[in-house]
């Protein structure tokens, strides 16, 4: 059987490869202060996509399994951010507008929820706390607000 050559260190270990892990939620957000459209409450179908990296392969020939990365990221953004409000936790007016209808889900941030503001959120928080049991690491967080729009966070 003819092998195709390849280089040795991208089958044997883990450098140069990553695997993306894509995972969609809906969340209500505004951003105060801005000049349009996107200073009243509205939602979207947010994307988050995850780049992670192993130091090497496993024993089966992965960075990690989709599964392991969905069980922790896609279990904390069910519980913490799908089908909640994310909003700036200086933004009174909409906390306490949100808080007055039962039920209701928020998470606030130390900055208004932009698309920026997330990825950044899920790359040097959610990222390094959900996957240390796994011994891997997210160099990339892809948050994308619309099909059109999206924000890069990396490492
Ligand atoms: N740099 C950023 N700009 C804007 C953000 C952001 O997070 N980062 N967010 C918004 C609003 O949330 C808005 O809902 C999305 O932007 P916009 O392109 O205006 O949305 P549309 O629904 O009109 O998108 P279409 O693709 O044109 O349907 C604004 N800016």
């Amino acid at each position: 059987m003819t092998q195709l050559s390849d280089t040795p260190s991208r089958g044997d270990s883990g450098d140069g490869i990553a695997v993306v892990r894509r995972i969609e939620f809906c969340a209500g957000h505004r951003l105060l202060g801005h000049e349009g459209k996107c200073a009243a409450l509205h939602g979207h179908n947010y994307a988050a996509e995850f780049h992670i990296v192993a130091d090497a392969l496993d024993g089966v020939g992965r960075v990690v399994d989709f599964g392991a990365i969905k069980a922790r990221l896609k279990g904390w953004i069910d519980r913490e951010w799908d089908h909640g409000f994310l909003l700036w936790e200086q933004d009174e007016q909409a906390i306490a507008a949100v808080q007055a209808v039962d039920p209701w889900k928020l998470f606030t941030l130390r900055r208004n929820p932009t698309a920026e503001v997330l990825a950044a959120f899920l790359l040097s928080r959610v990222c390094p706390k959900e996957l240390a049991s796994l011994g891997v690491t997210c160099t990339r967080v892809e948050l994308w607000e619309t099909p059109n729009c999206r924000a890069i966070a990396t490492l």
